[in-house]
């Protein structure tokens, strides 16, 4: 206890000390929001921080690197001295005799004045022959000690040589224990070598009878072709034998024309070509700029822009206004195939416009039918587009408006959550094109405020979620409910069906007998034969195309349907194609990938309250709008009240909540007048909301391809975007395709940790074989 200033400080209660640490504590717990700025200026002074202590690092290890080469110096000169010490006590000044030994005079001298010194011992200058001989035994023997002298000598050299090499830094490529070379270069050596033990034999490289490998080598003077094989002696320039003129090649894809003359080949690129000037060669590269690749068989050519294609001058018109200056790649190959009126299953990421893609042929397929009067309104509608979610619905019936309206054509959504009288009196006003969830759609075929009666243009959008497991009972209703099948002999099994609904009081079939009857069909709904098996055990019932309309047709009585997305499992393409007949399959890119435009990042975040925290951290740091996708109801609708309370203006949307509700959250997004919508997968495909800057997953989908449609409201029609998904340990199941996709994407680092991660290294279900060393063996 103290009292500073003598006045003594009241001390706390234990209740407000313990009141204060809950409040310390709580305020601590609370995740903390900076300002943009705050978050900068924090940033700096870490920046600061780092550098300062960077350059502290580097002053010291120089000062470091200083001392060490100073000690170094100083050991080499102690090193030195001792060494030269050592070698003074060994040789006993050595050195100095050498350099008496280097002196050329003293042996000889030596001997000279050896030789004077006896001569004149004689006193008469003579030198006899006995003391020659004396003298030339001691002569010898004096040569000899002086031989033995040189020969000590050289000894001694060779010997301080050696010292001297061992004190030198070994060079490069000498080797200790080498032989004393003398002084010589390595040529020397090697000349010196070859001439006493011969030279280095060459290893003779020997070619096997097995050898597989192909020897190019090739003189051109071993060729006796020439002189020996009269036919080598006429050669042509181009040799191509067989049927046709020129052996089965186009003279007017090939660059040559008669006369056997090569003319300039045209190599300018696809884009400074006209139409007509393009080749076979200009196709294929076209398709691969645009990363476009076919499969079903003639194909039609894609097209080079909206001008240049086949599509109707009206659409062309409104293509204009709609403001699409070129097709993307999808619309590019789709558009034609569609204007063939082929079946089509169109695969494109996110946002690459694959609405306008189904929708322009749709649109030139209802141009060639009669007008939809008040007397064929009742038998329904011409083109039928089917779509997973309602807003899905209600979007494209927006897009569809842009381009139908124009051209007087009535779009009409049947969704679910609006009253089905409202729908029924928009149809009653007749429509060329509706556009359904199958629930509803069903639901209103049921109850027969629709029928499908002059409908022969089916689209599946999203096409992988339409005909999946939950949606497929559904799907197959429908199709049954139009006058015609995707069957080959359709066109004569379906003639003339009668309509299961045939005396049944009920307004839509009713309406549509009548008209029939009206337009001369009398006898449309009174036969019974033998129907078409479509997709169902029972017997399908079909009603007769009004006979405007199969002639509209040029007779052709056969479902046309299209299918889209961005996503295609290669067990729902194989089920999809029951429904389709001989389709043209586009694909663009790789089936499956995410959108190149969008960065991935993914976070392993196992706690809930540091996925909490990471929410709003992200929140701060982009702008709006951002969708924040999550795997239930509830917690949407948990955070929806958590940001709100923050001060976010967010929008929730669940399957759970009104339709009215749900329409107005899309809205409010749209319009900016919220800036976060929080959502369950619902809004997890089609959707498209201009300009969304992030998408985060705070729960990973349980598939990767609503993954893909998911991160694909962000990084739309070629804009950049952010995808943020949190991991935890329950999402095992989708981390190897999850791995892959990050690895495919250009704009996306797979952290380690994924890359690394036992769950993503084989396919969920993959029987990996165990290792023989991994096996464990019993003994009896
Ligand atoms: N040729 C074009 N030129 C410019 N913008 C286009 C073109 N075609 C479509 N768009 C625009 O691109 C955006 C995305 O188109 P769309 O919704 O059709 O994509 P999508 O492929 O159906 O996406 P998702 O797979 O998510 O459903 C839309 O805003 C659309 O208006």
């Amino acid at each position: 206890m103290t009292a500073s200033n003598g006045r003594g400080k009241e001390p706390l209660s234990l209740e407000d000390v313990v009141k204060r640490q809950a409040q310390q504590k709580e305020a601590g717990s609370k995740p903390k929001f900076l300002s943009k700025e705050e978050r900068a200026k924090l940033a700096l002074e870490r920046r600061a921080k780092e550098v300062e202590a960077i350059h502290e690092r580097e002053v010291e290890e120089k000062q470091k690197r200083i001392e060490f080469f100073e000690e170094a110096k100083k050991l080499a000169q102690e090193e030195q001295a001792r060494r030269y010490a050592s070698s003074s006590s060994r040789s006993g000044g050595g050195r100095d005799r050498y350099r008496d030994h280097r002196s050329p005079s003293p042996p000889r001298s030596r001997r000279d004045d050896y030789r004077s010194r006896e001569y004149d011992r004689n006193g008469d200058g003579r030198y006899d022959r006995g003391d020659r001989d004396r003298d030339r035994d001691r002569g010898y023997r004096g040569y000899r000690n002086d031989r033995d002298r040189d020969r000590e000598y050289d000894d001694r050299r060779r010997e301080d040589r050696r010292d001297d090499r061992r004190d030198r830094p070994s060079r490069e490529g000498e080797e200790d224990g080498e032989i004393d070379t003398a002084g010589l270069t390595p040529e020397e050596m090697a000349q010196i070598r070859e001439r006493y033990m011969g030279g280095e034999w060459k290893k003779r490289k020997v070619r096997r009878v097995n050898d597989r490998r192909f020897v190019f080598d090739w003189d051109a003077g071993e060729d006796t072709s020439v002189d020996v094989n009269p036919l080598y002696n006429q050669r042509v320039e181009y040799t191509a034998f067989g049927r046709g003129h020129l052996g089965g090649i186009d003279p007017e894809e090939s660059d040559f024309r008669k006369g056997g003359k090569q003319v300039i080949v045209d190599n300018r690129h696809w884009s400074e070509k006209r139409l007509s000037e393009m080749k076979e060669r200009d196709w294929r590269i076209f398709k691969e700029d645009f990363d476009i690749s076919t499969k079903g068989g003639q194909v039609p050519r894609p097209i080079r822009s909206w001008r240049e294609s086949s599509i109707p001058e009206p659409i062309l018109r409104v293509i204009e206004q709609v403001g699409y200056k070129d097709p993307t790649p999808i619309q590019r190959q789709t558009i034609p195939i569609g204007l063939q009126n082929r079946d089509i299953i169109g695969i494109a990421e996110t946002g690459s416009g694959k609405t306008a893609s189904f929708l322009i042929p749709m649109l030139s397929f209802i141009m060639k039918l009669p007008k939809i009067t008040e007397e064929t309104a009742a038998l329904g509608p011409y083109a039928l587009i089917m779509v997973p979610t309602r807003e899905l619905a209600q979007q494209i019936e927006v897009e569809a408006a842009k381009f139908a309206k124009p051209m007087g054509f009535r779009c009409v959504s049947i969704v679910g959550g609006h009253s089905i009288e409202e729908q029924s009196i928009s149809l009653s006003r007749g429509a060329e094109i509706v556009i359904a969830t199958p629930g509803r759609l069903k639901d209103c075929l049921d109850r027969h405020i629709i029928v499908l009666g002059q409908c022969t243009y089916v689209v599946m959008d999203e096409a992988d979620r339409m005909i999946d497991m939950g949606f497929e009972a559904d799907v197959t209703f429908i199709l049954d409910k139009l006058p015609v099948s995707n069957a080959e002999d359709g066109q004569h099994a379906d003639a003339a069906r009668p309509s299961a609904d045939q005396g049944r009081d009920v307004s839509a079939t009713a309406r549509a007998m009548a008209t029939l009857r009206s337009l001369g069909h009398h006898d449309a709904m009174d036969v019974d034969r033998p129907l078409v098996k479509d997709t169902t055990e029972e017997p399908v019932v079909r009603q007769q195309l009004p006979e405007a309309v199969l002639k509209a047709l040029g007779g052709v009585h056969i479902r046309q349907t299209t299918m889209f997305s961005a996503t295609m499992p290669t067990a729902v393409e194989r089920l999809a194609q029951k429904y389709l007949r001989k389709p043209a399959t586009v694909v663009i890119g790789n089936a499956g990938k995410a959108v190149d435009t969008v960065q991935q990042i993914v976070e392993f975040v196992h706690d809930e309250n540091r996925k909490r925290h990471r929410l709003f951290e992200l929140l701060e740091e982009y702008e709006p709008p951002i969708i924040v996708f999550f795997n239930q109801k509830r917690s949407v609708d948990q955070y929806a009240k958590t940001l709100a309370k923050e001060g976010y203006l967010v929008a929730a949307l669940h399957g759970g909540k009104s339709q009215d509700t749900r329409e107005a959250a899309i809205d409010k997004l749209r319009k900016g007048e919220a800036q976060i919508l929080l959502a369950t997968n619902v809004a997890g495909r089609g959707l498209d909301v201009p300009n969304v800057s992030l998408v985060v997953n705070f729960d990973m989908s349980k598939n990767i391809e609503e993954y893909t449609h998911r991160i694909g409201r962000t990084g739309r029609a070629g804009k950049k975007g952010t995808a943020v998904t949190f991991l935890t340990k329950d999402d095992s199941e989708v981390l190897y395709d999850l791995k892959n996709l990050l690895v495919k994407s250009p704009v996306s680092k797979c952290p380690a940790e994924l890359a690394n991660h036992p769950d993503a290294q084989v396919k969920p279900g993959t029987f990996v074989a165990k290792r023989k060393y991994e096996e464990t063996l019993f003994a009896k």
